[in-house]
């Protein structure tokens, strides 16, 4: 087999790092991908990379299989990229990468005209968990959501078929919502369910499953457990067991003991070539090479909700960190709906709109609430 390990750094420090494309079979695409227009503004909501930067990312290629010290320094520059403390360790000052991208138009200042594009069709919500329904925090079991967000995504879920889409295992984040009115796609999408008891949007009464990479949890236990025990004398370091992917957590690591994370989570994939990195926010994340991301589950949720063909649906997905990018990249590519993205900086997105945080996503979210009673109530008169 071919080599499959791949980074996937994230951009939450605005510099725009692709995904990269291994030779063999990728299991991502490349960034080569036309800079989308953003809606109502004529502009790109995306522009493309530097060549310094491309070579850059050429560099992080991975094969597991030795490559040294230059290698763990690739991986320890691409740690350092997704640190907005860091963004000058790149070869750019920050400057020079801002000058490189496009703000987005706000979703919130232009929500009519989102609204307009939707007319006549079916809104479907999905919506990413950490970075966008609850704030970014050092612990990630401690990651909850407002109870105010949860009132808004709960209205939200009475309007419109909402789905959580997240890399957390979908019982852990399913424990965080706590909204059985839901569709739940967990591990990266790679772990779907539906609403237990059928909703008012499916027809059956047995929940969807969806479990593509069911073959692998015997692995990723086993790699999880090893990851345990090369980190464990890392302080800070912790590993989170997503069931169908594992996260590598090194936020409260010190940043002269990276190295050591990096080291572990590499020795650990050079024994499992079906297994690929990815990089999110202070997080190495790894899952199986199998060609499922969230962007297959969105696909896969409106396929389940009927809506599989359809012109008449309009769905939009909201989401911060890079693995979102691969739904965005679907709607785009269905010219249906619109992805939004939740950031404060500027970054390379097949976003259309922009979000700059979980309070703003509330606002939005609510104010869709309003918008469906209010074309409800307008309707009937
Ligand atoms: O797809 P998501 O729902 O956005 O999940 C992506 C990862 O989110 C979590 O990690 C991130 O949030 C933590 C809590 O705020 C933070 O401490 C961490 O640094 C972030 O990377 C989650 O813990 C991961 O398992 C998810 O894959």
């Amino acid at each position: 087999m071919t080599n499959q390990n791949v980074v996937v750094p994230d951009t939450k420090s605005g510099i725009n790092l692709p995904m990269v494309r291994l030779s063999g079979s990728s299991i991502f695409p490349a960034t080569a991908q036309k800079p989308p227009t953003a809606p109502g503004t004529g502009g790109g909501g995306c522009i493309s990379l530097s060549t310094k930067k491309k070579l850059l990312l050429e560099n992080l290629e991975i094969n597991g299989g030795g490559g040294g010290g230059a290698r763990i320094n690739s991986w320890i520059d691409s740690m350092r990229a997704s640190s907005p403390t860091h963004m000058k360790s790149s070869s750019q000052s920050l400057s020079e990468q801002q000058q490189q991208q496009i703000t987005l138009p706000s979703a919130m200042d232009n929500f009519d005209q989102i609204m307009e594009a939707s007319r006549g069709k079916q809104i479907v919500m999905f919506l990413d968990y950490d970075g966008t329904l609850s704030p970014i925090v050092d612990d990630p079991d401690r990651a909850f959501m407002s109870k105010k967000m949860r009132t808004t995504v709960r209205r939200l879920a009475r309007c419109f078929p909402t789905a959580i889409v997240s890399g957390r295992c979908r019982d852990k984040v399913y424990k965080f919502v706590r909204l059985a009115e839901l569709y739940y796609a967990g591990s990266h999408g790679m772990d779907i369910k539906g609403p237990e008891k059928g909703s008012k949007y499916t027809k059956g009464t047995e929940p969807v499953i969806c479990q593509p990479a069911s073959e692998f949890l015997p692995m990723i236990d086993e790699v999880f457990k090893e990851l345990v025990a090369k980190t464990k004398l890392t302080p800070g370091a912790k590993v989170e067991n997503n069931k169908f992917c594992v996260s590598v957590h090194f936020r409260c690591v010190e940043e002269k003991k990276w190295s050591e994370v990096a080291e572990a989570v590499k020795s650990v994939l050079k024994k499992y070539p079906k297994l690929r990195l990815s990089q999110g926010r202070k997080v190495l994340e790894i899952r199986p090479t199998i060609k499922w991301d969230k962007g297959k589950a969105l696909e896969f949720l409106l396929e389940s909700l009927g809506f599989a063909n359809c012109t008449d649906v309009f769905p939009v997905y909201i989401g911060d960190d890079r693995t979102d990018e691969d739904a965005f990249k679907v709607l785009k590519e269905r010219e249906q709906g619109f992805g939004i993205l939740v950031s404060k900086v500027p970054k390379e997105t097949n976003a259309s709109y922009s979000l700059q945080e979980p309070t703003q996503v509330m606002d939005f979210l609510q104010r869709l609430v309003d918008w469906k009673k209010l074309a409800f109530q307008e309707s009937r008169m």
